[in-house]
């Protein structure tokens, strides 16, 4: 499968002489989500930054779709959607003006735009918010509408920053099925979350991160086998806290 994120070598962080992040390397590929994971402070969101654009590698580089932001900026930012942990509205946009809007962003086909709005209201619970300001949404409304943009926009790779803590169990439910089915139809998923469990059910392979560190990834066998626990099975959440605690916390 062809890879959309290659991320090689990359070091970085908020100053020069202490970069948070060593040597981080990690790819993901259509078709797969992949589950960025570790402790409070452990690098998940730097790496987020740097992916975005937002950060300069130190050394090291970020590839999305082929292409760095440095050689083809407007190519690497309109191959991903980024779905951040606190919503970014327009206070004075309506959900449905939020949609228009990232129609027009992303060039989606007018033909099939009204149906495939109206079909993401519905999953997501927000047709009678359809004509409401942000500013007057609740917060895992608001979360439902950078879902939904994201969604809107079908891009080659989501970045999704811990998307469960504001959503209702039903709104969980809904953004489950549908990144299983845009993975299904090739795209590539990097989500960053503290719900393990959820992570080890849909995530098809993981990066456990530590101090800045890649300190296990792979399949649920391989951070099982990192964490030295191969031979008696275990969720994720348990090799986990091996990791990350060597067992002693
Ligand atoms: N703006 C900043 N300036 C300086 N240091 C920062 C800044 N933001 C984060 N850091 C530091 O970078 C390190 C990694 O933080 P980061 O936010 O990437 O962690 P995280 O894995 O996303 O944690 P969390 O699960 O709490 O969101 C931490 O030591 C943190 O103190």
């Amino acid at each position: 499968m062809e890879s959309i994120l290659k991320v090689s070598g990359l070091t970085g962080g908020y100053s020069p002489r202490r970069p948070v992040l060593h040597d981080i390397t990690f790819e993901v590929k259509a078709g797969e989500m992949i589950g960025l994971i570790g402790l409070n402070g452990a690098g998940k969101s730097t790496t987020i930054k740097h992916l975005l654009g937002l950060m300069k590698p130190q050394t090291g580089e970020v590839r999305i779709d082929g292409v760095t932001l440095e050689e083809e900026t407007e190519r690497y930012r309109s191959a991903f959607a980024y779905v951040p942990e606190t919503p970014v509205l327009f206070d004075e946009l309506t959900v449905e003006e939020h949609l228009r809007l990232t129609g027009m962003a992303y060039s989606v086909k007018d033909a099939n735009y009204e149906e495939r709005v109206e079909e993401l209201l519905k999953q997501f619970q927000m047709v009678p918010k359809r004509k409401a300001f942000a500013s007057h949404l609740s917060k895992g409304m608001k979360q439902k509408v950078m879902i939904m943009n994201a969604l809107l926009a079908e891009p080659p790779l989501y970045i999704i920053d811990e998307p469960f803590l504001g959503l209702d169990p039903l709104g969980i439910r809904s953004l489950l099925e549908r990144l299983v089915e845009v993975k299904e139809k090739g795209a590539a998923i990097l989500m960053s979350s503290h719900i393990l469990s959820t992570v080890e059910a849909y995530c098809d392979r993981f990066i456990v991160m530590h101090h800045g560190r890649i300190v296990a990834i792979g399949t649920l066998e391989d951070v099982r086998r990192a964490a030295g626990m191969e031979m008696r099975g275990g969720s994720l959440e348990d090799a986990f806290y091996k990791l990350v605690t060597g067992g002693n916390a």
